[in-house]
């Protein structure tokens, strides 16, 4: 049998599967925590990879592995390739100044997006070096290069070879502000404009190009964690996909790229040489985290909770907005409780609240992507929630597929890795999972109320 390994390393962990490159069949899998925060030593994301990588088993058995990672953050790297600051993470909001300065800089929304098919704010790598321009001059001076999480990890697997040798793909490039998936080049100009000098950034690959080698692996090009899930639960057009992590995203795949200058859709690329726009929001499953938190119960005991309380929570609303938000761009926005009466004021009435608030964020975001959805998708953390899958087709208005709880972005990074060794035009097919269809009857009134109280 040969083996290929797909790894995760989303914001809030790193996990590894390791599957049959043919049929692609789960062989074991392992996986460890990152540390909190929206700054972090990548350090960190190294040592939980090698946490990961020996809780699947280890790799001497894998033929090619691949990295699907939290998108956007900024790696820079000076001319030894030494880590010159902690990353900045897509959900570090500091950089919502420059954002705005930059979309006005080159000329309004319109111009970035026809520059690179998304206008930034904070989340996206552009807005982060800007920041450092002007906030670390020393450290800025001090990058020779610049790059992103999975970009960063790939390259240590390699052995870390020089600034030069550094790679990337597609899909986590669109997410920079500096490269154009509409033209498939990178934007220097941009990179100047925000840097104010011209770091080295990652050669592209094509989706089966291959980044290097480690010990006798083979190394395929990894992707941003939203393309790795696309693959990884095998997306096909007309689907939208929304995954319920840290983040909260609606995507879609695509044949032609996109441009939204209203900033909602990003306009990214995906893993196979196709687009996938998509909208993101800073609010998902830790909006449950907190909801658990605030009410001393497990996510577990707050889905019962929520699924005893009526649809509308009698009235009682909660918006989100507990990291600032992307998505609409509020980056200094923090949640708000509305409606509470002596006779909603009960831990079931605010479970329900919460599950409610964060999936009406979703809704806006599915919305936003302007589609007609033939499959609308449930993954991520969050989705293994059932009262999110049982209340999320009452909020979408419409019925929602859950596959079987699994690691879409680490199996889409496998399968990607798997990609690479058969040198197929497009990825292996391998068999799909069961997957559950959750039907209920639309109650707008839900995100009536949400949109009167969220726009306050
Ligand atoms: N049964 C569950 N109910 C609600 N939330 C859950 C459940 N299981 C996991 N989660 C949440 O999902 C999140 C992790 O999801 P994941 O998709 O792995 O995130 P990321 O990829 O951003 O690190 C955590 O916030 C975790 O608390
Ligand atoms: O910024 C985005 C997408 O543009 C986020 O989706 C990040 O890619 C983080 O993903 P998760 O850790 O939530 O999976």
């Amino acid at each position: 049998m040969t083996l290929v390994a797909g790894i995760d390393s989303s914001t809030q962990s790193c996990k590894v599967v390791v599957r049959d490159a043919e049929t692609g069949a789960l062989v074991r899998e392992g996986r460890a925590p990152h540390p909190p925060g929206t700054e972090v030593a990548p350090e960190h994301w190294w040592n939980a990879l090698q946490e990961a990588i020996a809780g699947a088993g280890g790799l001497d058995d894998v033929q090619a592995l691949s990295i699907g990672a939290q998108q956007h953050g900024m790696v820079c790297l000076d001319e030894h390739g030494e880590v010159v600051r902690d990353a900045l993470l897509w959900n570090d909001t500091r950089s919502a100044r420059a954002a705005a300065d930059l979309v006005t800089e080159l000329g309004g929304p319109r111009a970035w997006a026809e520059a690179v098919g998304s206008v930034p704010v904070a989340s996206f790598t552009v807005t982060k070096l800007r920041w450092l321009a002007e906030h670390e001059p020393e450290n800025a001076a001090r990058t020779a290069a610049v790059c992103l999480p999975h970009d960063w990890l790939t390259w240590r697997l390699a052995g870390a070879p020089g600034i030069g040798a550094i790679t990337t793909d597609r899909g986590d490039a669109s997410g920079t502000g500096y490269w154009s998936p509409a033209t498939g080049t990178y934007r220097s100009d941009l990179l100047k404009l925000a840097a104010g000098n011209a770091p080295v950034v990652p050669r592209v690959l094509e989706p089966t190009g291959q980044a290097g080698e480690a010990g006798g692996v083979r190394l395929a090009p990894g992707t941003g964690d939203n393309m790795a899930a696309a693959l990884g639960v095998g997306a096909l057009p007309g689907d939208v996909v929304v995954s319920i992590g840290t983040s909260g995203t609606a995507f879609a795949v695509a044949e032609t790229p996109s441009r939204d200058e209203t900033g909602a859709v990003a306009g990214f690329a995906d893993a196979t040489g196709r687009f996938l726009p998509l909208v993101c929001t800073l609010n998902a499953a830790r909006v449950l985290d907190a909801a658990a938190n605030v009410l001393g119960v497990t996510t577990a005991e707050l889905s019962d909770l929520a699924l005893r309380a009526p649809a509308g929570a009698d009235g009682l609303v909660l918006v989100p907005y507990l990291e600032g938000e992307r998505t609409p761009n509020l980056p200094d926005a923090t949640g708000s409780v509305h409606g509470l009466r002596l006779d909603n004021s009960t831990p079931a009435h605010f479970a329900r609240a919460a599950v409610e608030g964060m999936l009406c964020g979703l809704a806006d975001a599915l919305d936003a992507l302007g589609l007609d959805p033939a499959r609308v998708l449930l993954i991520g953390g969050g989705a293994r929630s059932e009262a999110v899958r049982r209340i999320a087709p009452s909020v979408f208005g419409r019925p929602v597929l859950v596959p079987q709880p699994g690691e879409y972005v680490a199996d889409g990074a496998a399968r990607q890795a798997a990609w690479l060794l058969a040198g197929s035009a497009e990825p292996p097919t391998w068999a799909a999972g069961t997957a559950e269809l959750y039907v209920a009857d639309p109650v707008p009134e839900v995100r009536a109320r949400y949109a009167e109280v969220a726009a306050v």
